[in-house]
């Protein structure tokens, strides 16, 4: 329970940290009240059923005098309002501290998740290609909340109630010791028990029922990432197989705990009552008769009203943190995963690189991936002249892309150098590098918002430029269309995922997303394998426009699209093998002329 307790802190900043000692305070001083309205009820019962014990006593005659009040009666009705008094702040002492410590928790699933969020931002590119990106998704979205509902929340509410619990028996073990003990030493004997039975269930059911919700969002997302593919393989009932079986684990594994977490209340009731015959009986024996005891039970059921469903709350929120350690485990996991967090890697550079004035160049570049056996890069040499247009080719499994990576500064080389006009790219300059390069991939991502905001991608609203996107859009090719074809131009959503546009509008709004920012160089990844030949003219055309004002850098698999490229490099097994215009290649290098021959021409 220790070390939960301390897994729990470390997720904590040290402000939230400084918070929930304050919190601590609270209770303290919560628990104090409502030990002093347990305490305080004594001294009233006993006037109320003996009115000459204000005699008697020594600390009631002395309230007495002090009070200053004539009759035993007012004195009396003096000590209700002050029972009741204290009484009352305690419940509004309750709910305030209620109301922190769900706010405290509930706020933690805001700050731990965008931390989160920020830790994987910041981390470089190649600390994604061995992640899935829906077990990030999940452990953000679905874990945190887990884990601070089910453990923070419950973690905090257990310290609240262990020291409201204590208060409550240091009051009655003044009343009446023997009755204290026994009576704790019961009811504290029954839930130890009850727990040592229950708690590696728990950590199973816990254990199982976080594998089984990670499982349920990986086929979730494929699913409904893969929909075209599901409907057209017509694979709908076995992703509804795939799903069911974790969805119904989860539930399953849930409602044990909970079941487990709930059956000892039942139990101790059981516990309860026989130890109430118990009490009378020893209380009759101990003061004589009923009416003696009167105040010492009045006491005590009073205790007993806050004691037993404290005691039962403790006893949930322990198994709570139990069958959720699992997932804190994998949290913390996740969380120390995370290479050093580091603010320059989230911030937009305030500048970027000068203009290109001569040419980017690949020295010598080597790469392999940290999972894998063989370099996918061995000595690439790459020139790329200021606004000269360069195509990259070659099979599938040469290096295109990962050259392409390195290039845009993604991946960080084994050996070798990137220069720009003579300047070294290094750790330090790399994101100025980035802001100057404009990127298309294969698949453009959509987001469901408008065209403009698709097209200023990741802007706020208010920080789009409206003659930023439709100057981009004007060099995509996509003004016209965008102006007369869509119903409300630039601000017509564009469907969740781009469903209402086709193929090569897609793609177009990809280069005018590169071009929003004006860079210096475009890359395009693959931009037009996926369409056909009469819309990758269509877009080629918006490239065509570009020559000469950018740089261009294009990945093709046909090479009719590199056609007209200023030189073209031909990539096999990681090297370059092969440079020059496109007929020059034909005519020197046999294994482009084999490729150029095998293709109809566009
Ligand atoms: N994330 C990765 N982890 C390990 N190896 C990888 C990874 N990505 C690529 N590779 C390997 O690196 C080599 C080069 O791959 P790369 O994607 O650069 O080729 P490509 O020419 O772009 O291929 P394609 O035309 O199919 O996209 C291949 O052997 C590939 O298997």
């Amino acid at each position: 329970m220790r070390s939960t307790f301390r897994k729990l802190f470390s997720i904590l900043s040290s402000r939230e940290r400084r918070t929930s000692f304050w919190m601590f305070v609270l209770i303290v001083i919560g628990a104090f009240f409502e030990a002093g309205g347990v305490a305080s009820i004594i001294p009233f019962i006993s006037v109320l059923s003996d009115p000459s014990v204000v005699n008697e006593n020594v600390w009631l005659a002395r309230a007495y005098a002090w009070s200053g009040m004539e009759s035993v009666e007012a004195f009396t009705i003096a000590m209700g309002f002050l029972f009741l008094g204290v009484f009352f702040t305690s419940l509004v002492l309750k709910a305030l501290n209620q109301w922190v410590q769900i706010r405290f928790s509930k706020m933690r699933v805001h700050s731990v998740g965008s931390r989160l969020l920020k830790g994987y931002l910041s981390q470089p590119y190649e600390w994604f290609l061995s992640r899935h990106t829906s077990k990030l998704a999940t452990t953000i979205l679905s874990e945190v909340n887990q884990v601070i509902s089910k453990s923070l929340l419950p973690a905090i509410q257990l310290v609240a109630q262990t020291i409201v619990v204590t208060a409550l028996i240091v009051v009655l073990l003044i009343i009446d010791p023997v009755l204290a003990v026994s009576s704790t030493a019961v009811l504290v004997g029954a839930y130890v028990v009850i727990y040592m039975v229950v708690r590696r269930p728990l950590y199973r059911f816990g254990r199982r029922r976080y594998l089984a919700n990670l499982e349920r969002y990986r086929v979730t997302q494929e699913t409904l990432g893969g929909v075209k593919e599901v409907k057209v393989g017509c694979l709908e009932q076995n992703m509804l197989e795939r799903f069911m079986p974790s969805s119904f684990k989860t539930a399953n594994e849930e409602i044990k705990a909970s079941v487990v977490n709930m059956l000892p209340g039942h139990f101790m009731q059981a516990v309860v009552f026989g130890g109430v015959v118990g009490v009378l009986l020893y209380l009759k024996q101990a003061y004589g008769s009923m009416s003696g005891a009167l105040p010492v039970l009045s006491a005590f059921a009073f205790a007993a009203y806050r004691l037993l469903p404290a005691l039962q709350q403790i006893f949930r929120h322990i198994t709570s943190m139990r069958s959720n350690s699992a997932a804190l485990d994998g949290l913390i996991a996740e969380i120390r995963s995370l290479e050093s967090v580091s603010d320059s890697r989230l911030q937009e550079p305030r500048s970027r690189f000068p203009e290109l004035k001569q040419c980017i160049k690949l020295k010598g570049i080597e790469y392999g991936y940290p999972a894998a056996s063989e370099m996918a890069l061995k000595g690439v040499s790459v020139t790329i002249g200021a606004k000269e247009r360069i195509g990259l080719v070659g099979s599938s499994g040469s290096g295109k892309t990962t050259t392409v990576d390195v290039i845009l500064g993604l991946l960080a080389p084994t050996s070798g150098n990137m220069f720009v006009d003579g300047v070294k790219i290094t750790p330090e300059n790399v994101r100025q590098w980035q802001r100057s390069i404009g990127y298309v991939p294969q698949h453009i991502f959509l987001a469901d918002e408008t065209i403009a905001a698709n097209i200023a991608f990741g802007l706020k609203p208010n920080e789009i430029d409206r003659d930023s996107v439709i100057r981009a859009a004007r060099l995509a090719n996509l003004h016209d269309f965008i102006t007369t074809r869509l119903p409300e131009g630039y601000d017509t959503e564009v469907g969740e995922r781009g469903v209402r546009l086709s193929g090569g509008q897609r793609q177009r709004i990809g280069i005018a997303r590169a071009l929003y920012h004006d860079p210096d160089v475009l890359i395009l990844d693959e931009a037009t394998s996926a369409l056909d030949n009469q819309t990758e003219k269509a877009v080629m055309e918006a490239v065509d426009k570009l020559a000469s004002q950018k740089t261009i850098v294009l990945i093709a698999h046909r090479l009719s699209t590199v056609r007209e490229c200023d030189r073209i490099y031909l990539m096999s097994d990681g090297q370059v093998v092969g440079e020059g215009r496109f007929d020059e290649l034909v005519r020197d290098n046999a294994e482009f002329s084999a490729m150029a021959s095998g293709e109809p021409s566009a």
